[in-house]
């Protein structure tokens, strides 16, 4: 069963002001698990915060790496006891949830997070607290190139046409976003995402709405 709190926050990360938390949203695809990865290794004190799932768990993946993997009755369990902040069915029906006690337990403490969602969850997530999201939104350079990464991510050719089609939904959002990332160059994207989780990190007083 999904621990009470996610993350195993260290007492000397926590900020003097609420926790900022971070969202990442774009395509399937696009590499914002491989930006969150980088960028990760060189931010003190931001936490990455794991969505719950019933997909079923890849190789080399592991509880808590990059999810909480649990079954549908436990995953509908914690829906019934209100413990998401928002939940989607996504791709082939698999539940994606975020666990609400894990997010007020960070704003509410200090502690800066990050994850990603998908651009549905990302709004509801925006509406439970507006003062405390930023949002940044990471595009592909095309489309093609998208499709690239996908097809070299995964061999199953399904698993691919089914992210591939929710493409255009998720594109369709991305002016609701504070930032915009064209994810071209890894290097260069990872060096502009840190850039503006730092100046969010330290502006002195934080504005949801930048
Ligand atoms: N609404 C919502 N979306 C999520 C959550 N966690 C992950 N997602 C989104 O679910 C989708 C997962 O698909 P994909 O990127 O292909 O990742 P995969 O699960 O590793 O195959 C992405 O759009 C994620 O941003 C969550 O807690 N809530
Ligand atoms: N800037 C980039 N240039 C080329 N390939 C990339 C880039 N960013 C990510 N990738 C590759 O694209 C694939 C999808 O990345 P991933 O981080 O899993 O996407 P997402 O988390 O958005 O679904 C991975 O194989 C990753 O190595």
């Amino acid at each position: 069963m999904a621990p009470e709190i996610f993350i195993p926050f260290r007492t000397e990360d926590k900020q003097d002001r609420p926790g900022y938390f971070f969202i990442l949203s774009g395509p399937s695809g696009v590499g914002k698990n491989t930006l969150l990865g980088i960028v990760l290794q060189g931010l003190k004190g931001v936490y990455y915060m794991p969505s719950a799932t019933t997909r079923p768990m890849r190789t080399g993946e592991s509880q808590l790496n990059p999810y909480v993997f649990l079954q549908i009755e436990e995953f509908e369990a914690m829906i019934q006891s209100g413990q998401f902040l928002e939940w989607k069915k996504i791709h082939t029906n698999d539940y994606y949830g975020t666990h609400l006690p894990s997010i007020q337990y960070a704003i509410a403490q200090g502690y800066d997070i990050i994850t990603d969602m998908d651009v549905l969850g990302c709004a509801d997530a925006v509406k439970a607290f507006p003062d405390h999201i930023c949002t940044i939104f990471i595009t592909p350079p095309s489309i093609d190139e998208l499709s690239q990464r996908l097809y070299g991510r995964d061999s199953d050719v399904s698993n691919i046409q089914t992210r591939l089609s929710r493409v255009e939904l998720e594109m369709k959002h991305k002016d609701q976003y504070d930032f915009v990332v064209v994810n071209d160059d890894l290097q260069d994207s990872a060096k502009r995402l840190r850039e503006i989780i730092e100046q969010v990190r330290s502006s002195k007083e934080f504005c949801s709405r930048f």
